[in-house]
């Protein structure tokens, strides 16, 4: 393997603990390599078991205290940690950039949208409401308090590394609680810089900590610790099941976002123009990587073929490059191993007799030597026990096919082990009260493409996770609560 080149800009992080920043016990670092051109962009510590309880202790002392203050009082100091991350924008977005290979102007939004997610959570602070009823004693009232979990652990994956840590933090600390988070090994630096902006505006020691560390190693560590209280991890099914499994063991409270194979349904009345563009984003925004991408595609065969002329000249106008160029419409892959991911799919799909309409490699020449590219791929004459109709792609991969009718299509969408997200395009009521009623996906998207709103509500069903995060019954997950029944 030749030598990396490690460019100027490479910063060293330590791991963020009880407001200090430290080396791991381990002595071992971790570089991190930009998907553009397999540069050294950082280098991170490899904390393990001794650092998970150094910042497990550290959050559940300084927890303490800060679930005392007024809950508005812990939204005043969140929205200046929100509006500090906004101001580093230019910074944040560029580092995102270059450690996750998302284009610019989709790192600049991921880092307002980790501002609005905190921004989001502080509209709660006074609206943390219980009950109060009567008691069937007389004289007795009976209270149900909401109250702060404790001590949080929020793991993250590296799609939306930023914005996957706010979603979590936010909520974390309003309620009351202080927050251990781990990014993801692949995607770390943008979320340890929320370490140097905690300090700058003076959010106490050890409310948030940031750790870096294998997740099987230190994950595993912070999720089997009792004092851990909660865990919300965002990430893969395989992983997900492992944290439901360490955590069962002192039963915290799980929040699991994890895989999608979302289907997109287009009808016969369908409008095309809109489910073309609606469709061709919701595949090949952020190189395909949005846990509620467009993974399959069902066109009703009265209007395949008008269709799918519309949707290929968009595909074949994406131009793959540098994500730091403003022309530039796709960016690379994350890693090496999602390449591998699209080269089995595209392997296995032409081996079960579909047919590879465009794309299905890597793009060659000028740029593309180094880095991890992977063309936009389309894959039709597809059938619906492909594998490529049922394995997640999370990347620029897209299998399209043809239905008839309803129930044909409802029961093909419904046959997937993932369900968290599905779009359908129809101008008939019935038609969408019906997919309503049928589709089992935790959200759904009627004419439009995917992307959630934070007063929504971010749930999977069946191997896409449980529990659920974002709104208000995301925001309720961070509180516990205690009943005490008052005689007088
Ligand atoms: N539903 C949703 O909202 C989203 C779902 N996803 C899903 O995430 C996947 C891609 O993300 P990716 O990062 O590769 O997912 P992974 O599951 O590989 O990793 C996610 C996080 O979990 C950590 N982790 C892995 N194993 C364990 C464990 N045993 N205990 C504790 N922590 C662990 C990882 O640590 P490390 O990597 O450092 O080892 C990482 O920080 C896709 O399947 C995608 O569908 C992605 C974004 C959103
Ligand atoms: O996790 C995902 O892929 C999506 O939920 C994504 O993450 C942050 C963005 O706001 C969402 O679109």
């Amino acid at each position: 393997m030749e030598e990396l080149i490690i460019t100027p800009e490479v910063k060293e992080y330590d791991l963020y603990i009880n407001g200090e920043w430290i080396k791991a016990s381990s002595g071992k670092t971790e570089n991190v390599i930009s998907p553009i051109d397999e540069d050294i962009v950082g280098i991170v510590q490899m904390g393990d078991e001794h650092e998970a309880n150094l910042a497990l202790s550290a959050a559940e002392k300084a927890q303490k205290s800060w679930k005392k203050l007024p809950s508005i009082e812990r939204a005043n100091i969140m929205r200046k940690f929100a509006a500090e991350i906004r101001a580093h924008k230019p910074y944040l977005s560029k580092l995102l950039t270059r450690e996750q290979g998302k284009l610019l102007s989709v790192a600049e939004m991921e880092v307002e949208v980790t501002a609005t997610f905190i921004e989001y959570a502080c509209d709660w602070a006074r609206h943390i409401e219980g009950d109060i009823m009567p008691s069937q004693n007389a004289n007795e009232q009976i209270w149900i308090n909401k109250i702060p979990r404790g001590v949080i652990v929020a793991i993250t994956a590296w799609n939306f590394p930023l914005a996957l840590a706010g979603r979590k933090i936010g909520p974390a600390l309003v309620a009351g609680n202080a927050i251990v988070v781990k990014p993801t090994q692949e995607t770390p630096l943008a979320t340890l810089e929320l370490g140097y902006i905690a300090e700058k505006v003076g959010i106490p020691a050890g409310l948030i900590n940031i750790v870096t560390g294998k997740g099987r190693v230190l994950g595993n560590a912070l999720v089997a610790s009792p004092i851990t209280k909660m865990v919300t991890m965002t990430g893969s099914t395989p992983a997900g099941q492992q944290i439901f499994k360490t955590a069962s063991e002192h039963l915290a409270h799980v929040q699991l976002e994890l895989g999608g194979k979302a289907p997109s349904i287009v009808f016969a009345d369908a409008d095309i123009d809109l489910a073309v563009e609606s469709t061709f984003h919701s595949r090949f925004d952020n190189c395909g990587q949005v846990c509620t991408c467009n993974e399959r595609m069902y066109v009703h065969e009265d209007i395949y073929e008008e269709f799918m002329e519309r949707f290929m000249e968009k595909v074949k106008a994406i131009k793959v490059g540098n994500p730091m160029e403003a022309s530039t419409t796709m960016g690379p892959k994350v890693n090496a191993s999602e390449i591998k991911n699209m080269e089995h799919l595209v392997a296995k799909s032409r081996e079960e007799g579909a047919t590879i309409a465009f794309g299905g490699g890597k793009p060659q020449g000028i740029g593309f030597e180094k880095g991890f590219w992977f063309e936009p791929t389309v894959i039709t004459d597809v059938t619906q026990d492909m594998t490529v109709v049922h394995e997640e792609a999370f990347g620029p991969i897209l299998p399209v096919l043809k239905f008839k009718t309803f129930d044909e299509v409802i029961t093909n969408a419904n046959d997937c082990e993932f369900g968290l997200a599905a779009m359908v395009f129809t101008k008939d009521i019935n038609t969408i009260m019906k997919c309503n009623d049928e589709l089992e996906f935790g959200e759904i998207y009627v004419n439009r493409g995917h992307g959630e709103q934070h007063q929504g509500f971010h749930n999977g069903y069946k191997l896409s996770g449980t529990g659920g995060e974002d709104g208000k019954y995301g925001f309720e997950q961070y509180m516990e609560k205690k009943t005490f029944y008052v005689k007088y």
